[in-house]
């Protein structure tokens, strides 16, 4: 699903990725994790085509994205990546599910379906009595939990995160969890995910260490 070769990358003279290999199986699920500065969110935005390495390449789904023009990278996304962020940017004048849906609808996927699957995830995440809300009417978990439903509207075949549960608390970080598994056994998806949490890391099929931009 995703292969990574000696990857660099550098802000200013700062070398942040000093050349890494990553290769990640369909349907796995793989936690990174390492100190503060490590470099896992710029790997990560590298990997998910959100930013262009110095050197090196991404293969994702047999596809070279590194080097692809804008227009077709963001059709590539659409159709094979889901993204969650702790930013989430929901739109603030459209209710969860509205929120939700939007990737679908972008898909040109027929609606009463997508509306489906978009009540379907956001009651999985514990949000059934949310749907109509806004934004402004969520708190900060409610409203990351929702950005984590319209990640995965589209059925992503492989889904990056950050930090993804960074601000829920135990028990809905628990019901994330949960999620990301049943999904990969439903629809054999694949998940990247750099997290500080011990207890997501360690039930991931593999934990990859970071350290001054290289795995360890
Ligand atoms: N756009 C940027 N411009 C300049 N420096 C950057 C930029 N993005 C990241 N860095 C620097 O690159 C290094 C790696 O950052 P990165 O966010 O990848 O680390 P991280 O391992 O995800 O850390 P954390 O766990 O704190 O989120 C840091 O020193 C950071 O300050």
């Amino acid at each position: 699903m995703l292969e990574a070769r000696n990857i660099h990358k550098a802000y200013g003279s700062v070398e942040v990725l000093k050349g890494v290999d990553l290769t990640v199986q369909e349907g796995e699920i793989v936690s990174i994790v390492g100190s503060s500065g490590a470099g896992k969110s710029s790997l990560l935005h590298i990997l998910g085509t959100l930013d262009q390495p110095d050197q090196g390449e991404v293969m994702l789904h047999h596809t070279k994205v590194t080097g692809m023009g804008a227009r077709q990278l963001s059709a590539f996304r659409n159709q094979y990546i889901g993204f969650v962020f702790q930013f989430h940017h929901l739109l603030p004048e459209f209710n969860s599910l509205e929120n939700v849906c939007i990737p679908g609808w972008i898909a040109k996927r027929p609606k009463k379906e997508v509306e489906n699957r978009a009540e379907d995830l956001l009651k999985r995440l514990g949000l059934g009595h949310r749907i109509d809300h806004k934004p402004s009417a969520l708190s900060g978990g409610e409203q990351q939990r929702v950005a984590v439903a319209r990640a995965l509207i589209n059925n992503p075949r492989i889904v990056f995160a950050d930090e993804p549960t960074g601000n829920l608390d135990s028990s809905n970080a628990r019901d994330l969890h949960e999620l990301f598994f049943q999904l990969r056994k439903e629809l054999n998806q694949t998940f990247l995910i750099v997290t500080h949490n011990e207890e997501l890391a360690q039930m991931s099929d593999r934990v990859v260490h970071m350290k001054d931009g290289k795995i360890v």
